[in-house]
């Protein structure tokens, strides 16, 4: 199985036009409280000047469904990603209003096994990142990988992709492909200054050797 490779942050012109030159498949913007919050107008004429030629994810936290929404009619997002701690119910109702895949982030603990299980019936992909000093996503750290080949059995089991992030870098992406993750999701590991790096990147493409 080819390892699905996703780069969320994108958060400025300059990000886009170098992201959808890169080998991802899928380019994530955050729509949530964060440095690397982008406004979705902006998003919108990024796509409109250079093209879509990967799939977007939206990236909120414990937002409003109005607030999905309004982004979903401003900017032609393939996937809606939930990265708080939004409810079974929650995920159900997103679904049925906004008729957008939806990846579930899930912080990585010692139940997570139990949460794939739960989380997996009403998501398309799961992705387990890091938690550090109450923040949850785009913390830089990684977490534990032991667990990885296990996580990915049980995605397998109820027949979804399960995503890896939370501190992945050219450094280590090595060591985590040898555990076979069904995705691959960076943020910080890409940057330099704050920006998507091209060199970043492509050094890492090279260790994917995809
Ligand atoms: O990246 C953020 O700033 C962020 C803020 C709030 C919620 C989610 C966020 N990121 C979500 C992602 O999918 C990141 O790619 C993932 O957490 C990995 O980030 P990193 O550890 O920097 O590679």
């Amino acid at each position: 199985m080819t390892v699905q490779i996703k780069y969320c942050g994108c958060q400025s012109e300059e990000d886009y036009k170098l992201l959808i030159e890169t080998k991802a498949d899928l380019i994530g913007f955050i729509f949530a409280e964060s440095r690397r919050e982008v406004d979705p107008k902006n998003v919108n004429r990024w796509i409109e000047k250079y093209g879509k030629p990967k799939k977007l994810v939206g990236v909120f936290q414990n937002a409003t469904l109005e607030k999905i929404k309004e982004v979903v009619n401003t900017v032609p997002i393939d996937i809606i990603q939930c990265h708080g701690t939004e409810s079974i119910h929650q995920l159900k109702e997103i679904r049925d209003h906004c008729n957008k895949k939806i990846y579930k982030a899930l912080p990585f603990s010692e139940n997570i096994i139990k949460e794939i299980a739960t989380y997996g019936k009403v998501s398309d992909a799961l992705i387990i990142d890091s938690v550090s000093q109450g923040q949850f996503g785009g913390t830089g750290i990684p977490f534990s990988w032991k667990e990885v080949p296990n996580m990915m059995r049980k995605a397998e089991q109820i027949g979804i992709t399960c995503f890896i992030a939370g501190g992945i870098k050219p450094d280590n992406v090595s060591e985590l492909m040898r555990l076979h993750p069904h995705g691959i999701d960076l943020s910080g590991g890409i940057e330099e200054n704050g920006k998507k790096s091209v060199q970043k990147i492509e050094t890492l493409e090279r260790m994917i050797m995809r």
